[in-house]
């Protein structure tokens, strides 16, 4: 939470004005942000000085887990967040590549779990992962990536967490994922849970002690109509303790996660927050 809030003062101290083309706003920008979670301790990064809806952000990452394209599976499991990218951006409802109604596009994991490669077919990134840290082995390339350059022109939105790279050292599994853009006051908020989620879904169906989860921003930004409640309201609250996650213990292979999972086997235990901000979102 320390960090979430000493990232945010940071902005305002010394981000630079950055004009954005694709939403038409402005925002205040610093470059390079590294965050560290220590899941095997249990510090689960839950913003407190506002509501935070981690129900929303856990179902979309088990949605990316999943290789869902297309908002209506992402509602199913319990978050709106895609609908607006998926349905009201024009330059994506004139895409001659859009499948219609809620449709995403190629990106996140409909990329990651059917990666295409030049000489044909695809690769399941993550089961190929899964598979390996089950037996113990490390490449240093257990990279899931859902960026594919080539695929950009297909999809509503290029991801912005593009990158969760996994390594083992002994039997602790440990995480980086890298984030190109970062909407700190909405996104980042979601962001900081799904990283921590993902690493200890990681560990628990691949039999490994969770570790360190290092989540490195590129561009950390502020919207300009996000500015005044961020340094007005939010950042002059203090924080709570930090509640715990409970994962449900039954969750024990890729197949649990693609089949029966739902919101339920997430508890959130002593959660103590500030009230709601409203901030706007820009599509
Ligand atoms: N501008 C922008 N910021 C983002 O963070 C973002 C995108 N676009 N597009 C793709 C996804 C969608 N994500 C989203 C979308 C909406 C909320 C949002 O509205 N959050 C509110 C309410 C959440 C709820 O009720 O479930 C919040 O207060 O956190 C958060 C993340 C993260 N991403
Ligand atoms: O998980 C996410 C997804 C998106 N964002 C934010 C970061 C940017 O504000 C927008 C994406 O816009 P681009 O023009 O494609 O950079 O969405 C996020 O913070 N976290």
């Amino acid at each position: 939470m320390k960090q979430y809030l000493d990232l945010c003062q940071r902005i305002l101290d010394e981000g630079v004005w950055v004009d954005n083309e694709r939403t038409g706003k402005r925002c205040l920008t610093v470059i390079n942000a590294d965050l560290t979670y220590k899941v095997g301790a249990g510090e689960f990064p839950l913003v407190t000085t506002r509501k935070s809806y981690w129900k929303s952000a856990i179902a979309e990452i088990l949605g990316y887990l999943r290789g869902y394209d297309n908002a209506a599976d992402f509602r199913k499991l319990g978050t709106k967040t895609w609908d607006a990218n998926a349905n009201e951006n024009q330059v994506w409802l004139n895409n001659p590549y859009r499948k219609g109604e809620d449709d995403m596009g190629l990106c996140y994991g409909a990329i990651g779990r059917n990666f295409p490669k030049p000489d044909g077919g695809s690769i399941d990134l993550l089961k190929q992962i899964v598979d390996d840290l089950k037996r113990g082995v490390d490449n240093r390339g257990e990279i899931l990536t859902f960026y594919h350059p080539g695929a950009f022109h297909m999809a509503c939105l290029r991801p912005c967490m593009y990158s969760h790279h996994f390594s083992l050292l002994g039997d602790t599994l440990h995480l980086n994922s890298t984030q190109r853009s970062c909407d700190v006051p909405l996104g980042l908020n979601f962001n900081m849970v799904q990283v921590y989620v993902l690493l200890a879904l990681m560990a628990q169906i691949t039999g490994k002690k969770p570790g360190n989860a290092y989540h490195k921003l590129v561009n950390a930004h502020i919207y300009e109509d996000q500015l005044a409640p961020m340094r007005d309201v939010q950042l002059k609250r203090e924080p709570f303790a930090a509640p715990t996650l409970k994962i449900n213990p039954a969750i024990k292979s890729l197949e649990d996660i693609e089949t029966w999972v739902t919101m339920d086997d997430f508890e959130v235990e002593g959660y103590e927050c500030h009230e709601a901000i409203q901030y706007p979102f820009s599509v």
